[in-house]
């Protein structure tokens, strides 16, 4: 039997009554968490990574549909910004301007409550970060077409702050057109280097007599269509939906898994929450076999690596540091053996910090 719509509506306005009771009823109790903290410390820490990253896993783990895992965690990540929001306003920097990737990876790590503060460059987002002006940055570390954010890396090196959580983002580029755009006379097509690089093929085999102009991102790309006639530009949604240009061609990257990694950088440490990584830079001294010999502990103690990859160290010429992602905690016993038994060797470790694996 089918019940009339009337009816189903009235118990879906029942319903929604429920949820906002429910709703209010756990900002309430965030509240309570927020007063317990500035009890128990003086400088109390409101933005826990280890616990929403929990929160949101068991979320995806009981659910049960028709609401798929993913959407369900979403609407949740989206709750926890808001009851965060009760207990502090936070600042996030982001590599801006306003509509780039790294703030659409901000929004997904925090939720829409946060103010996201678009900075020009990675450095600046490190300062202010530092500095303490912001809560916390966001800036992209690695690409799964082209590779490393150098800059990111680099950033590190003269950094004490510490990485508090991941963020993956899949990665669509659109080629775009603005309002006064002649499309039978488009001599130049601007973007961010990276993302030209990421759809490369497609322009080769597409508009391989069009310039390509690098500049210093994808939404300022978008921006310099408004005003221009004979240039297109490649950006994503949000940069397109924020000048409000035209596709001309959606999804134009080269690889259909295209996807960077965005870290969450802050200043404290974040403890465990049973699913981490731990980031660390690792610096040891040239001789044959270095590289083996400070791989060997954690194979030895059976802890995978996620990433593994060598810059410069600016200190002499031909030397290197190491950036070694790997699973698990620094808090962990396995894991804080295999960092004792690299500083007994004669290496220098910092740890760029533990953090939950990306849940979203
Ligand atoms: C409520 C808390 O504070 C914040 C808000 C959370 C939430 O809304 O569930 C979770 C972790 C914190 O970022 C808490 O620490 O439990």
């Amino acid at each position: 039997m089918t019940e009339s719509l009337d009816k189903l509506r009235d118990q879906i306005d029942a319903l929604d009554q429920q949820l906002q009771d429910l709703l209010n009823h756990r900002a309430e109790l965030a509240h309570q968490v927020a007063e317990v903290k500035r009890r128990e410390d003086a400088e109390p820490v409101f933005y826990r990574p280890e616990r929403e990253a929990q929160v949101l896993s068991r979320i995806k783990e009981r659910n049960k549909g028709p609401i798929d895992a993913e959407s369900m965690a979403r609407l949740f990540r989206e709750v926890m910004s808001v009851c965060l929001a009760l207990e502090q306003p936070m600042r996030v920097a982001f590599l801006g301007p306003e509509g780039t990737f790294t703030q659409q990876a901000a929004i997904k790590h925090f939720g829409h409550a946060v103010e996201s503060v678009p900075l020009g460059a990675i450095d600046e987002v490190f300062r202010e970060v530092e500095a303490g002006a912001v809560h916390f940055g966001v800036v992209p570390v690695e690409n799964s077409t082209e590779g490393m954010v150098n800059h990111t890396l680099d950033s590190f090196m003269n950094s004490d702050l510490k990485i508090c959580g991941e963020v993956e983002l899949r990665i669509h580029h659109h080629l775009l057109a603005g309002p006064h755009t002649r499309r039978d006379k488009v001599t130049r097509i601007y973007s961010h280097q990276q993302t030209l690089a990421q759809c490369r093929q497609w322009l080769d085999a597409h508009m391989p007599a069009v310039e390509r102009v690098a500049v210093s991102s994808n939404a300022e790309a978008a921006r310099r269509l408004k005003d221009e006639w004979n240039a297109m530009a490649i950006a994503g949604d949000m940069a397109r939906e924020l000048y409000d240009l035209e596709p001309v061609q959606r999804n134009i990257e080269d690889r259909p898994d295209n996807t960077t990694r965005f870290l969450i950088i802050g200043r404290q440490d974040t403890p465990p929450s049973g699913r981490d990584k731990t980031s660390l830079l690792i610096s040891g001294k040239n001789r044959p076999g270095l590289l083996s010999d400070l791989l060997r502990p954690f194979r030895d103690k059976g802890i995978n690596l996620t990433r593994l990859e060598s810059r410069p160290s600016r200190i002499a010429n031909w030397s290197y540091v190491f950036f070694v992602d790997c699973e698990g905690h620094k808090a962990d016993a396995t894991l804080t053996e295999v960092l004792e038994t690299l500083e007994a060797d004669g290496n220098t470790i910092k740890v760029l910090g533990s953090y939950p694996k990306a849940v979203l």
